[in-house]
């Protein structure tokens, strides 16, 4: 049996626009919604050995602590600030990154009867990330708001705000590309009756 009623969504936005807060909110929704988010993605991609070897064969040993933890403080200044690195890195994850979410695609259409796929992936625009998605949902605030939100989540100073800004696509272009945009300045309870409004709008009956 295939799912033939799946819905499936590419879900995107610039740093700290809210998207795994949008991710969230759909999932409160529609709580049968098949979620891939390519960050926690990267983040147990950063365990496999193949792909550390290939990290320390590139930044060197000083990437590690003596834990043999990586730095991840160091990688971001590393990847916000020197393009090639930031190039390295894509080529490593990306594809692997793809492999991941086509994998959990085709599990929910074979096996899930869910109505729901949504992937959660940053770079969606920069990349043209096409996973057989029907539809591309854009995140989006006003660059200050970017820039509070980095500051008091995450703690960043100036510099590192602006650098990482400034390696990603200017939310306006996206807008171009985006097929909805949800406006994420005003409280989660307002995100939470857009997204309800969108479900409703793909006739998923909340
Ligand atoms: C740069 C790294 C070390 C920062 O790690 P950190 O734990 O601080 O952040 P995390 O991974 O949670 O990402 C947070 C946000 O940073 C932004 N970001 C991450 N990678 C990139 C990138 N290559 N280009 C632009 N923005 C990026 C995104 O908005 C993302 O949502 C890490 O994100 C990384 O290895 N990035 C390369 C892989 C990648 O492109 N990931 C994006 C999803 S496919
Ligand atoms: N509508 C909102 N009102 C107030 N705070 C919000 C709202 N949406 C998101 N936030 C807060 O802003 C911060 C960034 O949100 P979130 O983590 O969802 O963004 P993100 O786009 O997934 O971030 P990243 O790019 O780092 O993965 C979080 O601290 C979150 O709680």
């Amino acid at each position: 049996m295939t799912n033939s009623q799946l819905t499936i969504l590419g879900l995107s936005g610039g740093i700290a626009t809210g998207k795994s807060t949008c991710a969230k909110v759909l999932l409160d929704l529609l709580p049968e919604t098949v979620l891939f988010d390519a960050d926690a993605c990267v983040r147990d991609l950063y365990q496999r050995d193949t792909v550390l070897r290939a990290l320390a064969a590139h930044f060197g040993d000083g990437l590690f602590s003596d834990g043999g933890e990586i730095n991840k403080g160091l990688l971001r200044e590393r990847a916000f600030s020197n393009p090639a690195d930031k190039q390295f890195l894509e080529d490593l994850f990306h594809p692997l990154v793809r492999q991941e979410c086509l994998a959990l695609l085709a599990q929910t259409v074979k096996n899930s009867q869910s109505r729901l796929f949504v992937a959660d992936v940053p770079l969606l625009f920069e990349n043209g990330f096409d996973f057989g998605q029907s539809t591309n949902l854009l995140v989006a605030t006003s660059r200050n708001t970017q820039v509070n939100r980095l500051r008091q989540r995450n703690n960043w100073d100036a510099n590192t705000v602006q650098s990482v800004l400034s390696s990603q696509m200017p939310i306006e272009s996206k807008f171009a590309l985006a097929d909805v945009v949800i406006w994420n300045e005003g409280p989660v309870k307002t995100l939470r009756s857009q997204c309800r409004r969108y479900l409703n709008s793909l006739n998923l009956n909340l």
